[in-house]
C-alpha cells in the first residue's frame, strides 16, 4: 500500500524507506500525480564491462520514475506493480554523467494505468525512452 508519509520521506530526501534509491544514490526531485523527476549521477559501480551505464540501471530508473508518478496519484489503500515495460535505448551514459528520469501518466483507467518516461542527459539528449504499465489494486 502506498502511504503519504512514504512519498513524503522521499520528497524530504529520507532515502532510508527506499532501500533501492538509497544504493544506487537516486535523487528524488519531483513527485506529483502528474510527473516524477528522479535523478542520478553514474558512479563506477553502475557501469557495465564496456565502460557506460547498462541498459537494465536505464531500465530501473525509468520502471522507478513511471511507478512513482503512479502512486502519487493513488489512494492510500491502494497498491501497483508493474505489469508491462518497454524501453528503448537511444545514447550511451557514461562515467559521472548525471541523468534525469521524466515520467508522466498517459491513462489512469481503472485498473490499468499507463505511462511513459524519459531518460535525459544533462546536454538535453535523449538516452532511453520508456513506457510501462500498471495493474492499481
Ligand atoms: C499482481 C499481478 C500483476 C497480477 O496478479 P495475478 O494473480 O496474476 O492476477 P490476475 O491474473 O487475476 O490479474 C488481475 C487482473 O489484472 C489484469 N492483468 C494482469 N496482467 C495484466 C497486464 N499485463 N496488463 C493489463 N492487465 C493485466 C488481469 O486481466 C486481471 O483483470 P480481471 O480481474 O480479469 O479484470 C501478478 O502478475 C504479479 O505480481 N506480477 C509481478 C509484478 C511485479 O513483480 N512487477 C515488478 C515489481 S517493481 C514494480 O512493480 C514497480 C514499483 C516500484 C515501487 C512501488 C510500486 C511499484
Amino acid at each position: 500500500m502506498v502511504s503519504s508519509d512514504y512519498l513524503n520521506a522521499l520528497l524530504r530526501g529520507d532515502l532510508h524507506v527506499n532501500r533501492l534509491f538509497a544504493f544506487l544514490g537516486v535523487e528524488v526531485v519531483v513527485l506529483e500525480p502528474e510527473e516524477c523527476v528522479l535523478g542520478l549521477v553514474i558512479r563506477p559501480e553502475l557501469l557495465q564491462g564496456a565502460g557506460i551505464m547498462p541498459g537494465g540501471i536505464a531500465a530501473t530508473l525509468l520502471d522507478e520514475a513511471m511507478a512513482h508518478v503512479v502512486l502519487a496519484g493513488m489512494q492510500n489503500s491502494q497498491s501497483t506493480a508493474t505489469v508491462e515495460l518497454s524501453v528503448r535505448f537511444l545514447a550511451p551514459v557514461a562515467e559521472s554523467e548525471h541523468v534525469t528520469a521524466r515520467a508522466r501518466p498517459l491513462k489512469r483507467g481503472k485498473r490499468v494505468v499507463t505511462v511513459e518516461a524519459e531518460l535525459l542527459k544533462d546536454d538535453g539528449t535523449i538516452a532511453a525512452k520508456g513506457m510501462a504499465s500498471f495493474l492499481v489494486t
